[in-house]
Order: structure tokens, then sequence, then C-alpha cells
């Protein structure tokens, strides 16, 4: 292991310095498209400045046929479209590469890396098992970086679908400054564990509670019981935001792929939302006002945590608000809320509009 000393130096001579800290940039949909799919890449253009990520996906969802021609297409998507990537305008250019065990997977990271890595942001790897494969793609992104002359170091997005970098989450959100957060890969994830559904993300009816029969007769086992669906993700989503907050990056969910049924894909969202996480993918364009949606904090929810952190002041203390107790906990609770508003308000100007509506807060604590 790098001592804490050598963790912020470069790993080639001549590549850029590692970050300190992972910009929080905005990233509610992680929109996907297929670079050799003409009809999807023709839209990539007019989609900048509707999405905050845009990510070319080279890996699964990619026929092997067409590899290189989605590598290529990806290369003269972010030639051709000079508002693409943080640096250039307001949606930020990301891509999934192929497995590292791949056929592929070097040759989508050389590519990429010398002819477009002063525009791509964020490189997503899936399929991530331990720190070993983030060491093996920063020594390699580093070597790459100086070969091209790049002056910003590109950062790293893993994807959590295996049962194994499920046991080494933490490892891999530590193994290297690029880390930048990680998704949840449902589809690949119940296959490696051998999970019973066939669904990409989403809750199952079969995973669920019961209510108690009335007595222990037959008749009230038979009978009709309410039964509760529960979260089949909820522990993965929360290790995976727990592993993430504390290595300082961010947690994402990941697809939904009943494209069909907006609203469970909405529910999906949200509940990675309420646990942490700041954004999602979407896979078809009518996800991206979803997600946009969910991971907006809605103007309720703003203008009440702007009006506890008016009535607490300097933020310590217990008030009386509307009969509820606040103090310095609840009042960090709705920072958080006030700062993601001020954030997106800054990139969204709908959304602007509408935090910038919400009555000012007069009051001191209330009674
Ligand atoms: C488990 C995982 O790894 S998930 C991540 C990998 N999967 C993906 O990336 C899937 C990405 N999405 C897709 O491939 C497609 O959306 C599909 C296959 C799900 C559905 O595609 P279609 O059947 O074409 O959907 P639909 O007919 O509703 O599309 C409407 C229009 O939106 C376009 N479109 C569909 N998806 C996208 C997209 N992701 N980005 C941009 N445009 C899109 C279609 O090309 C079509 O264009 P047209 O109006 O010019 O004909
Ligand atoms: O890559 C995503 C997944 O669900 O698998
Ligand atoms: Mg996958």
């Amino acid at each position: 292991m790098r001592s804490a000393k050598d963790f912020f130096r470069p790993l080639a001579v001549g590549a850029p310095d590692p970050l300190r800290e992972i910009p929080a940039r905005p990233s509610r949909a992680i929109h996907f498209f297929d670079p050799s799919n003409p009809k999807m890449a023709a839209k990539v253009p007019d989609m900048v400045g509707t999405v905050d990520v845009l990510l070319g996906n080279l890996e699964d969802a990619v026929k092997a046929e067409n590899k290189d021609a989605a590598r290529d297409g990806l290369v003269r998507i972010a030639k051709e479209t000079d508002t693409l990537g943080a640096r250039r305008g307001p949606t930020q250019l990301w891509t999934r590469v192929n497995a590292l065990d791949s056929p592929w997977g070097l040759d989508d990271l050389t590519t990429l890396v010398t002819e477009i890595g002063d525009v791509l942001d964020v490189i997503m790897v899936p399929k991530v098992e331990g720190a070993e494969d983030i060491h093996y793609v920063d020594r390699l992104l580093a070597q790459l970086e100086a070969k091209a002359g790049l002056d910003q170091p590109l950062m790293v997005h893993a994807i959590l679908e295996t049962a194994r970098g499920m046991v080494n989450v933490e490892e891999i959100c530590a193994a290297s400054p690029r880390m930048q957060g990680i998704s949840l890969g449902p589809a690949d994830m119940a296959a490696d564990r051998r999970m019973k559904t066939t669904r990409v993300g989403g809750g199952h009816p079969g995973y669920l509670v019961r209510q108690d029969p009335a007595d222990g007769s037959e008749e009230s086992i038979a009978a009709e019981r309410t039964t509760y669906q529960q979260d089949l993700w909820h522990y993965t989503i929360s290790r995976m935001v727990d592993a993430c907050v504390s290595n300082g990056i961010y947690p994402f969910y990941g697809p939904f792929g009943d494209i069909a049924d907006t609203v469970a894909c909405e529910d999906q969202f949200r509940n990675a939302y309420l646990l942490g996480c700041v954004g999602t993918w979407s896979l078809h364009p009518k996800q991206i006002a979803i997600a946009n949606k969910v991971f907006s904090p809605s103007v309720e929810d703003v203008t009440h945590a702007r009006r506890v952190v008016a009535a607490m002041g300097d933020g310590t203390g217990a008030v009386m608000l509307d009969g509820k107790m606040e103090d310095d906990a609840s009042c960090k609770q709705c920072l958080v809320m006030v700062q993601l508003a001020d954030q997106l308000a800054a990139v969204d100007p709908e959304l602007k509009k509408q935090y910038d509506a919400i009555e000012p807060v007069s009051e001191k604590a209330g009674a």
C-alpha cells in the first residue's frame, strides 16, 4: 500500500498531479448512449445542456462487432461537439469502457485518453472486484496522461456489480485519489450473486413480508393477508453509500431496465436519493426528466430546510418549528438540502426560478 505522503504523487513522470478533492458537480442523470448507433449519436449534440452527464457506453449493450465503431464514434463525437465536457460546457462527458479482462478494455483506455483525454471527465470501469483493478487503471491512466500531455487527471468511477466487489467496496473507494464515485450495477450483481431476479434493477413482488395470521387455524393461514414488498437493494445501496461518503466520493444508483414503467423507475430512483445517492443512470431519453426531478430537492423540502436554517441562527441549540424540535443535527440535515439546491440552481435555470420564487424566510425561532 502507498504511504499517505505518496498517495497524491503522480504515478508516472509527466502525469498531472492527482486531485485532492473530487469536484461536487451536479450529476443527477448519467445518460447512456451507444456511440456506434447512428440514431443515438445524432441526438448527442442537442442533448448537451439538457442533462448533467452524457456517457458514451462501450461495454454491455454494445454488440461485439460494434466495439471498435463505438470507440471511434465516441472519439468523433467528443471532437465534433465542442460544447461537450465540463471544461467546455454545462454537460460532463463520461465513458464506460469495456471490462479490464475483455479483449477491448486496453484499447478503450489507450485510445480515449490519448485522443480525447482533454475533454473526458470520468471513466467508468465495470466489474471492479478489488483495489487491484483500480491500481492497474490508476497507473495506466498516469502513463497515458503523460504521453498525451494532459494537464488534468481523469477521474475513475467503479461499477459495483459482483459479490467480491461488494465485499471489497471500502478498499475500492479508497484505492486512488482518482476515485470519483461508484454506481450499483444491479443486473450483473444479481447474476453474480445468483439472486433469482431477472429484472434490471428495481424491486421484486416476491421479496415481501406478510401480516401474521389472525390465529393458528388453517382458515386464518389461508385467508387473505396484507403483504408489504421490501427493497431488494437496501443493504447494497446503503453499504455503497457509506463506503463512498467515508472516502469523500459519490454514490449513484444504476440502471432501471423497465423503460415503460416510469412510475416504478421514479420509485427506485427516489429510494436511492433518500438513502444518499447523488444521481442515477438514464438508459432512455424519457428517464432523464425522471432523474432530474427525483435528484433535485423539491420546492417544499427547500422551503422547509431554509426555514430551519434561518430559525437555528448559528446552528446550535434547539428550537420548536411547527410543533417539531429542530437542533444542530436537523440543521445539518437541512443544510444538505439547501446546499444541493444552490448547486443545482447554478446549472439549471428552471430549477433556479422555482427556488428563487420561495418566499424569503423572515422568522427566527418559532413556537
Ligand atoms: C445493465 C446495463 O449495463 S444498463 C447500461 C447499458 N444499456 C444501455 O446503455 C441501453 C441504452 N438504451 C438503449 O439501447 C435503448 O434506449 C433501448 C434499446 C432500451 C430502447 O431503444 P428503442 O427501442 O430505439 O427505444 P425508442 O423507440 O423508444 O426510442 C425513441 C427514440 O429515442 C432514441 N433513443 C433511445 N435510447 C436512446 C438513448 N439512450 N440515447 C439517445 N437516444 C435514444 C431512439 O434511437 C429513438 O430515436 P428516433 O426517434 O430517431 O427513432
Ligand atoms: O451495468 C449495470 C448492471 O446492472 O449490470
Ligand atoms: Mg453491468
